[in-house]
């Protein structure tokens, strides 16, 4: 089965005039990529390719002998509602238009009309054609907890529901043509997903990745569409861009909140239009590939401040997925720390260590700012120094550290802390509530409790007995 069929829904054309179908067929495919087409010129066959082909959208004529555009119409919306019928009339009768309308079209065009107008109008229904279908298709999935594709998530290590709900989401847009947002602070893995998006597409052509951050708006165009020889000075040969590169593949856009304004504009034609201009050509060209951004920045507020167009964020953003923070996932942590291990290990050539059992738990502690890319780091460390059969905690002690003083969620100085209170607590309540948020922060186990308040395990349970007691006095 190929993937590189656009849209992933057939499109049927119905009429009995050849050489008006060869005309639209052609203009379809040159100037809106629409390479999933099915004909028909005898009315009487229509009813039965609808039942036999995967048809999303049906271009039919009015007048036709045997059975009538009108009579089709009415058929199809009863017995297909889900399927999107444009009229493409030669009537240029606005009772017509209206009465065809009343009946379930979607919309309506007489054929003379301009071709590029009828051609928007197409790219418009195509376009809702697709979102509805994935909002059948997130429906449908919305009651199965399963995955249909689980092999293309394997490289992405998690247990979490959040990251789970994304998988699902992924998979219901996957023959999607429009864009994909993939929003998340640095090292959450969204490169990982972007790979993932990729792979569920099934598109025959490659990924291309580039980093736009920094890139100014020469260098991305050039990069981008390419070039024609003598385009510039220095430019003796034309060289294809990487939309090109892409063909019908997927091009991914990394740090796309560093994007210049200018190359805004670019991005936003080749995503509206499909189309592209190589540096020094007078043609478009047409673009097959499927784009994916990612960013760690806030795209709504970046817009806000006029550093991102509103038209292309709204246009990126039809398919957004944010990926959560690693300390949102604190699940996670140990069985990232197991395959962590295991690749360091493997890779430096060393048996993998086993952890203390309480190192999980300690690491659900810090913020992680640098997300999963930072755990990794801090496992490679780990391996790279560990000598004896146990893990070295010297690498992680930098993290315990900041873990005491700065928990999660907090950045505040210590002032802050008691900004809110009108009194403050004498010194054996203060002690009181860290033990307390110790314990709770380590879900019971004293041993994790007493490293994150940086005293002994004694010292501690000392603590507890004492507070136990006057408790009870
Ligand atoms: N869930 C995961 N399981 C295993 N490895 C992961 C997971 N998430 C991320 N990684 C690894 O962590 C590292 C960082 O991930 P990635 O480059 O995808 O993050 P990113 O969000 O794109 O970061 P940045 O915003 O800095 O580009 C990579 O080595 C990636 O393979």
């Amino acid at each position: 089965m190929t993937y590189d069929r656009f849209p992933h829904f057939g499109v049927l054309l119905v009429d009995d005039e050849p050489a008006f179908i060869r005309s639209l067929s052609l203009a379809l495919e040159r100037h809106l990529g629409v390479n999933h087409l099915y004909r028909c010129t005898d009315s009487r066959e229509a009813m039965a390719m609808i039942s036999k082909e995967p048809i999303g959208l049906v271009l039919l004529d009015l007048t036709m002998p045997h059975v009538s555009g009108k009579s089709l119409l009415e058929s199809i919306v009863e017995e297909y509602p889900a399927i999107k019928v444009i009229v493409i009339s030669g009537m240029n009768q606005l009772e017509t238009a209206m009465d065809c309308v009343r009946k379930g079209a979607y919309d309506y065009f007489v054929k003379t009309t301009e071709q590029s107008r009828m051609l928007d109008g197409i790219r418009r229904a195509i376009r809702m054609q697709e979102v509805n279908l994935e909002n059948q298709e997130m429906r449908r999935r919305f009651f199965s907890d399963q995955l249909d594709r689980p092999e293309v998530f394997a490289e992405i290590i998690t247990q979490d529901k959040g990251m789970h709900a994304v998988f699902q989401y992924l998979e219901s847009i996957s023959k999607s043509s429009q864009p994909v947002l993939i929003g998340g602070e640095s090292g959450t893995g969204k490169e990982a997903i972007a790979k993932a998006i990729h792979e569920l597409s099934e598109r025959s052509g490659p990924l291309v990745s580039i980093n736009v951050a920094g890139l100014d708006d020469n260098v991305f165009a050039d990069s981008l569409f390419g070039h024609h020889r003598g385009a510039f000075t220095g430019a003796e040969k034309s060289r294809a861009g990487m939309v090109e590169q892409a063909g019908s593949g997927t091009l991914f856009l990394d740090e796309i909140g560093d994007l210049s304004l200018a190359s805004q504009v670019k991005l936003l034609r080749l995503i509206q239009e499909g189309e592209y201009f190589p540096l020094g050509a007078d043609r478009p060209k047409l673009s097959r590939a499927r784009i994916v951004v990612a960013t760690h920045q806030n795209l709504e507020q970046l817009q806000y401040e006029g550093r991102f167009r509103k038209d292309l964020y709204y246009r990126l953003k039809t398919h957004q997925v944010e990926l959560p923070p690693l300390r949102n996932r604190k699940g996670d942590i140990e069985l990232l720390l197991h395959h962590f291990l295991n690749e360091a290990a493997e890779d430096l050539g060393k048996a993998k260590p086993t952890f203390p059992k309480e190192l999980p738990a300690l690491l659900a502690n810090y913020g992680f700012p640098g997300n999963i890319r930072e755990l990794r780091a801090l496992c490679f460390e780990a391996v790279s120094r560990h000598q004896s059969k146990v893990l070295s905690m010297e690498v992680f002690r930098s993290v315990f550290t900041q873990a005491g003083e700065l928990p999660e969620e907090a950045g505040t100085e210590s002032p802050a802390l008691f900004e809110q209170l009108a009194t403050l607590p004498t010194i054996q309540e203060a002690s009181d509530l860290l033990v307390n948020e110790a314990m709770r922060r380590a879900g019971g186990n004293q041993s994790i409790a007493s490293r994150l308040l940086g005293i002994s395990q004694p010292a501690l349970s000392k603590r507890i007995r004492k507070s136990n007691a006057s408790a009870d006095d």
